[in-house]
């Protein structure tokens, strides 16, 4: 990656720093980055938020965090120590007294790098830029990191990019998206533009369908009302799948360079055939988990998790057929599908390649989960092949499909380290190939925005699947229309 360079003494400031992200992600991924000696020794990490915690307060809630986190199997009581250190914490209300911005001021070093991390609600992102413009913090060279979801639609998108960007120019803005740094997702490209044998195989030609999955077993949490206003369509598919399908379906970038990435994921984004009028309704299929049980353990349904209405149109769950309109992909349906409260939690990529177009093998064309490559992101992250072979034996000759599997954990011996950790690694180093560009976040919102818009304006409800199941019956009936299966239904017989 050109634009990487070594990590630098910095003043890491965390707009949101007390809040569930970064006590679940960013502080537990910045100590792993600090135990495996990725941290400069001058980088200090403060927190902002309105609570008025002392230095002390904040450093006892970073300590268990860290402690909880899965990650961390053993703490190491110096490393730990040391990463406390660099903590401190400063009290500003943004769009409230104004009294904060000089605190902060007076707690950054006018000699080291500056990072604003903005773990915040994105309705005050504007005013943080604008606070840090107004007290000069905001120094060339400073760099902005941006969560999702930026904005809720296209147009809110749009007012946040600008508000933001009146302060920082689009170089020094970094949008996560946190699947980008997944290890699978990066080895994704690996595996398609380091090898040979794939590339000619990727297309309409020789591909039947692909499937982008992400589910999970857990609920909205604490976040019912964050979500209440998201939804799993904002949430999840606006950008993780939607970022899934680019780095799936873009065509080779001249170079490992963020410019040409971002431009390659673009065009996919440009050449997704809208879904509008009445394909809404056969390439759509939304869902809301009602109670149920999940891994043994009886749950509330959505509406009454705590914090939100008794009463919701939110979905939770997301099926769609997306299609590409362009030369590589006319004609293959990209399956999507997302969901809370299911019973089993995968992230995976799934290539369903065609039949041959030829069997010499009588009674043995249809063979169910033949021709596969499945790339899991979790759990277990690895890559998985099934091809048919023979059974062995002497009688009739029987093919059955097996699989030749590529597991990371087994492969590897080091470990593959947490998505916060690879990117944030990444704000410190300047290196921002695995960000979002503003044109891309508005792209997805532009085919995204319709669909909701015709959710909103029919009277039909997200369908409700119990907990613990396998999402809504019209996700299945979405796939199944073609013939089709999800992957995990196919039974290799
Ligand atoms: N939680 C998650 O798993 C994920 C979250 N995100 C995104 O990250 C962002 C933060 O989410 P999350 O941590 O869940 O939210 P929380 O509500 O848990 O935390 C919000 C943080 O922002 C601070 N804050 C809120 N308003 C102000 C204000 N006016 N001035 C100063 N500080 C303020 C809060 O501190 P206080 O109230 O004490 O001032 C708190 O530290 C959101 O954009 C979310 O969508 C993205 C991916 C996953
Ligand atoms: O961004 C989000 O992602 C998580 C799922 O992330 P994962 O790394 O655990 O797959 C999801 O739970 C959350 O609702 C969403 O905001």
């Amino acid at each position: 990656m050109s634009q990487q360079s070594a990590p630098r003494p910095t003043d890491l400031v965390v707009f949101g720093g007390t809040g569930d992200l970064s006590m679940r992600k960013l502080l537990p991924s910045l100590y792993l980055l600090d135990r495996d000696g990725h941290l400069d020794g001058g980088t200090r990490v403060i927190a902002v938020s309105r609570d008025g915690l002392t230095d002390a307060d904040l450093r006892d809630k970073t300590s268990s965090a860290v402690r909880g986190h899965p990650a961390v199997q053993v703490v190491e009581p110096d490393v730990l120590r040391r990463f406390l250190d660099r903590l401190s914490h400063v009290t500003v209300d943004v769009g409230g007294d104004p009294s904060g911005w000089a605190a902060l001021a007076a707690a950054l070093d006018p000699g080291r790098d500056r990072v604003f991390y903005l773990a915040v609600p994105p309705m005050i992102s504007g005013d943080i830029c604008r606070g840090l413009d107004g007290a000069g913090l905001a120094t060339p060279g400073s760099r902005v990191v941006m969560e999702k979801p930026l904005g809720r639609d296209l147009a809110s998108s749009r007012a946040v990019n600008d508000a933001v960007g009146a302060v920082f120019d689009e170089q020094r803005i970094y949008r996560i998206d946190h699947y980008l740094g997944k290890e699978t997702v990066q080895n994704l490209l690996v595996l398609r533009f380091a090898n040979v044998f794939l590339e000619p195989l990727w297309n309409s030609r020789w591909i039947d369908h692909v499937q982008i999955t992400a589910t999970e077993t857990v609920g909205v949490g604490g976040r019912r009302g964050y979500y209440d206003t998201s939804g799993a369509m904002r949430d999840m598919v606006q950008n993780h799948l939607l970022q899934l399908l680019c780095l799936t379906a873009m065509e080779p970038p001249a170079s490992y360079d963020r410019e040409a990435v971002r431009d390659e994921k673009l065009k996919v984004l440009q050449s997704l055939r809208p879904v509008t009028g009445d394909r809404v309704a056969e390439d759509t299929a939304r869902g809301q988990y009602g109670r149920g049980t999940v891994q043994g353990v009886e749950v509330h349904g959505y509406l009454d998790e705590a914090g939100g209405p008794a009463v919701s149109d939110t979905e939770t769950f997301v099926a769609l057929r997306a299609e590409i309109a362009n030369w590589r992909w006319a004609g293959v349906p990209f399956y999507l599908r997302t969901g809370k409260r299911v019973g089993h939690a995968r992230s995976e990529i799934v290539i369903r390649f065609r039949e041959v177009p030829h069997t010499i093998f009588p009674g043995t064309d249809t063979v169910p989960g033949a021709g596969s490559l499945v790339i899991r992101l979790q759990p277990d992250e690895g890559i998985h092949l099934t091809m048919l072979a023979k059974t062995p034996g002497a009688g009739a000759l029987r093919l059955r499909p097996v699989p030749l599997e590529l597991s990371f954990a087994d492969t590897f011996s080091t470990r593959s380290p947490e998505a916060y950790e690879r990117l944030l690694m990444d704000v410190l180093t300047g290196d921002s190939t695995l960000f979002m560009r503003r044109d891309e976040v508005e792209a997805a919102w532009r085919w995204v925005d319709p669909i909701i818009e015709a959710w909103n304006s029919t009277d039909t409800t997200p369908e409700t699947y119990p907990a613990g199941s396998a999402g809504p019956e019209g996700a299945h009936r979405l796939i199944g229309r073609t013939g089709r299966t999800w992957h995990e239904e196919e039974q290799p017989r």
